[in-house]
């Protein structure tokens, strides 16, 4: 049997200076975390996936979230097919960030219609049960608020998936853009589970894990 040729995906993460971008595609595209934080300029990994049996060529692109490299982002989003932003559960101002800044940029470069999934980072930093006093705010980002968040952008919340499975979310949904516009309009092939409209356009889905 002939060997299909792969289908083609530009994936870019987004999201606050040492939220967990690169550790995130790292863990998913080299099976590892990286062992130095060293502030990323941009990157690129490429995974070679299956979804629903067919090759898909995952190009992984990763992003500066730090200031300085602030106008060398816009760059990267050309021609992507999903977006993913990225906050950190230990940082309630990276999650503020994400309806501030990133959703802005974001759909002012890529539109109204590109996918979007919100992905909360460093999951493993927050304890189990925690003695919450109800006068004091918790440090941590709860999953409320990553589910909030999601909705004031337009997103769905899938809760407590692993990495492995925000890609083949992240994959899934990118199949609904060709070239930069949507594939076949409206979001009717997406999975059930995930099916979302963004305020009747485009699609989200937020992962706080
Ligand atoms: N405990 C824990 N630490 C993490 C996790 N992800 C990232 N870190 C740590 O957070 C720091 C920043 O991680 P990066 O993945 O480099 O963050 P980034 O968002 O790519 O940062 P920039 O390149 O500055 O935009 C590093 O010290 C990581 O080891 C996680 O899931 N758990």
């Amino acid at each position: 049997m002939a060997s299909q040729s792969p289908i083609k995906r530009k994936l870019v993460i987004v999201g606050d200076g040492a939220c967990g971008k690169t550790s995130l595609l790292c863990s998913f595209a080299l099976g590892e975390f990286p062992k130095e934080y060293q502030p990323t300029v941009f990157d690129n990994y490429v995974a070679e996936i299956r979804l629903d049996e067919k090759p898909v060529h995952l190009a992984l692109w990763d992003t500066a979230g730090q200031e300085e490299y602030e106008r060398l982002r816009p760059m990267s989003y050309s021609k992507s097919h999903v977006i993913l932003i990225a906050f950190a559960i230990d940082t309630p101002d990276s999650l503020e960030n994400v309806t501030t800044k990133w959703i802005e940029e974001v759909r002012s470069i890529c539109g109204p219609t590109i996918p979007v999934i919100l992905v909360g980072c460093k999951v493993d930093l927050r304890p189990e049960n925690e003695p919450q006093d109800p006068g004091v705010p918790s440090k941590w980002v709860t999953r409320e608020q990553g589910e909030r968040v999601a909705q004031e952008i337009g997103a769905r919340a899938v809760q407590r998936i692993g990495v492995d499975e925000v890609f083949e979310v992240a994959t899934r949904v990118s199949m609904l853009m060709r070239d930069g516009v949507p594939a076949h309009g409206p979001v009717h092939d997406a999975s059930k589970h995930h099916r979302r409209r963004r305020r009747g356009k485009g699609w989200g889905c937020c992962v706080v894990c």
